[in-house]
């Protein structure tokens, strides 16, 4: 067998193109979607990510608004730039990369941003309306990565509903919220949340229907672990310098030879990363209608 590879690039470019018209209307009705990014210090990673979601702004016509701070930026001048965009009117929605340098209180900065302009879904009031399972009415952002793993395997019809789904990694943008989306009424998967103590690895893995690795481990998911024919989606991604040209590779959490095994592959690079960006845009696009509705 080999794996049906779930195109991330192609996916976002689709979700990307419906979103460009419902920008045009509303632009037509006189509001502009403004992304904001904050971004402290110079982790490669996180100014490569950064730098994307500019672009992908520019591309699908959101205003977008940087703040860059460098390294050296105190824990009171990020408080300062978060008030002065939760603040600013040309900013409907914003995002503050993580991770922060070492030092600064994640959780703490995020509980400063308005959950109205939350546009990453990390608010402690908008992953607690994850929880409640809140939707519709109120304007309830997901968090980007989850949200975006959930896009591809509907565009894809892999089957979710009774499906048994088991999550690497424990994290704030990736495991903890996807448990949380995959076992909410209308998508009811079944999850088993595992993380670094989990005892058998292999075996959780291996019962499962649709894998996800999002834990920063090069190949830690082998082709033995995989049950014939599952979906697999590689989230995890780690930069390793290659021993020949000394140049940094992004290596993913999943061996290639899986796709000898499993039904559906999300690659890395390549698959989720860019449907976590595709993600960040419709939230901003939801958060503008609301604007507009209200
Ligand atoms: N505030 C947030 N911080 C972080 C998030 C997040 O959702 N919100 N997620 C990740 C980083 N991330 C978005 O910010 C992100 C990661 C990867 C990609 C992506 O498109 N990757 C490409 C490879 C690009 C490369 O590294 O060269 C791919 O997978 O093809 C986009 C966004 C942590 N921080």
């Amino acid at each position: 067998m080999t794996a049906i590879t779930l195109d991330g690039v192609a996916t976002a470019s689709a979700v990307k193109s419906e979103l460009a018209s419902r920008i045009a209307l509303l632009r037509a009705h006189g509001v502009v979607p403004g992304l904001g990014t904050l971004l402290v210090g110079d982790d490669p990673g996180s100014k490569s990510y950064v730098a994307g979601k500019h672009r992908d702004c520019a591309e699908v016509g959101i205003e977008s608004i940087r703040v860059d701070l460098p390294a050296s930026a105190t824990t009171a001048d990020v408080r300062a730039a978060i008030r002065d965009l939760n603040a600013a009117s040309e900013v409907t929605g914003y995002i503050v990369q993580l991770p922060l340098p070492a030092g600064h209180d994640e959780n703490a900065m995020l509980e400063l941003i308005d959950p109205d302009k939350d546009a990453d879904g990390l608010h402690p009031t908008n992953l607690g309306r994850l929880v409640l399972g809140i939707e519709g009415e109120l304007h309830s952002p997901l968090p980007c990565t989850p949200a975006g793993i959930v896009e591809m395997l509907r565009r894809y019809d892999v089957p979710i509903r009774g499906r048994h789904v088991t999550v690497i990694g424990r994290g704030l943008t990736v495991g903890r919220p996807l448990g949380l989306l995959f076992t909410r009424k209308g998508l009811d998967a079944t999850v088993t949340l595992t993380h670094s103590r989990t005892i058998d690895l292999a075996a959780e893995v291996r019962r499962a229907d649709i894998v996800v690795a999002a834990v920063g481990v090069p190949h830690l998911v082998k082709p033995e672990w995989i049950r014939p024919g599952a979906a697999v989606l590689d989230v995890g991604i780690t930069r390793v310098q290659d021993e020949e040209t000394g140049k940094a590779r992004l290596t993913g959490d999943v061996d290639p030879d899986v796709a000898s095994v499993a039904g559906h592959l999300s690659p890395n690079p390549g698959g989720v990363g860019p449907m976590t960006r595709a993600m960040l845009l419709a939230n901003v696009v939801k958060s503008a209608e609301f604007k507009l509705a209200r």
